[in-house]
């Protein structure tokens, strides 16, 4: 079991969602580099839980408390600890999952691997709120790679089918993006996020839950990252992808659509601009070969619905091996990928960190 990545940049992330505290310890920092505590903290808000009637209720702070590492916002030695309180977990809604396990969540693999004795109240290492340790790293990068001019952003591009506008992805709106950035719904399109809300409205009325895409954008990325045969780039972002509960799919550049077309729609050609080489068309995302190619790198992050909804649903007693049916109480997210903007920053901020502090 790892809760730890990263090779020049380690990460490791501890407590879980009902314990009193979790955090994070990035090891390898950059000495005398002044963490912008206010922008930090607004990062954090953009995935903090209860903020909005399309996520849960559970209301948390995440406020952040260096323990080491850290004095008057500056980093002072390499290895940095952050942690989070959790300060309002109720773990007696998870009572009757420990013996009937939720359809499509970890309960029951869970259950299969470790047995009764991990502490799965609130999803334990499978939950969610994990993602508050991880968007305190991604943030504090972040702000690393963005004194070396490397921007990062993000929307959501698609909820239970229904898709924001197009985006030129050789010339992603990141400025626009940035300036929206803070919104509940995080689309372009003002006519789509309306369909996106009525049917979110729709899903929450019936105790039910909704999938969706989150797709990442990062501008300036140095050219020649990532390796033959293993090490490519994609696979060190879907590395630490497929570490983000819920994740179904990662896909770079036109993604799944590129089985639909012919070379000659899907080839970017390329072109000379002011003595630079570039790509007209930006079709696999900025990485070609496994190897990034100066083109902004763009992917998506496809998420399943909440396993968890209140609508009554089969399972069965792990104790009495008899089939039962399970309501699931608790504040669950009717829309998970909704919140997931900020941890696709992270993905790729602490993916490029990582590379960039070789
Ligand atoms: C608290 C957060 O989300 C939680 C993620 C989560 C899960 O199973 O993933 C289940 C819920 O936790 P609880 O049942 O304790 O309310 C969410 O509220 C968060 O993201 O910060």
């Amino acid at each position: 079991m790892s809760q730890s990545f990263g090779k020049n940049l380690k990460i490791t992330i501890f407590g879980s969602s009902h314990q009193e505290y979790m955090g994070v310890v990035m090891d390898n920092m950059k000495i005398g580099f002044e963490i912008d505590m206010e922008k930090l903290n607004n990062f954090m808000q953009r995935r903090a839980p209860g903020k909005s009637k399309f996520t849960t209720k559970r209301k948390e702070s995440d406020k952040i408390n260096f323990i080491s590492g850290v004095r008057d916002n500056k980093i002072i030695s390499k290895t940095i600890t952050a942690i989070i309180k959790n300060e309002n977990y109720k773990s007696k809604d998870y009572e009757n999952l420990n013996d009937i396990p939720r359809p499509s969540h970890a309960d029951y693999t869970s259950f299969i691997k470790y047995g009764n004795d991990m502490d799965m109240n609130g999803g334990g290492p499978f939950s969610g709120r994990l993602t508050a340790p991880f968007c305190l790293a991604g943030g504090i990068a972040k702000q690393i790679l963005e004194e070396k001019n490397i921007k990062i952003s993000s929307r959501i591009k698609n909820i239970g089918g229904i898709e924001d506008k197009n985006i030129d992805l050789a010339n992603p709106p990141m400025d626009e993006l940035e300036k929206i950035s803070q919104k509940e719904i995080l689309v372009l399109d003002e006519k789509k996020e309306k369909e996106i809300r009525n049917l979110l409205e729709e899903v929450k009325k019936d105790g039910d839950s909704i999938g969706g895409i989150c797709q990442v954008f990062g501008e300036n990325i140095p050219k020649g990252l990532g390796d033959p045969l293993f090490d490519s780039f994609e696979a060190k972002i879907s590395y630490l992808s497929y570490g983000i509960p819920a994740l179904r799919a990662v896909s770079f550049g036109l993604g799944l659509d590129a089985m639909k077309m012919k070379g000659s729609q899907h080839n970017d050609q390329f072109e000379i601009k002011n003595g630079q080489v570039k790509t007209i068309t930006n079709n696999a995302g900025g990485v070609v070969g496994g190897i990034t190619n100066g083109m902004p790198v763009v992917f998506d992050l496809i998420f399943k619905p909440t396993p968890s909804i209140s609508i009554c649903q089969k399972s069965f007693s792990i104790k009495e091996k008899k089939e039962k049916i399970l309501q699931i109480k608790g504040r669950h997210d009717p829309c998970l990928a909704l919140r997931t903007p900020p941890i696709g920053e992270s993905i790729l901020a602490l993916t490029l960190l990582d590379l960039l502090n070789d």
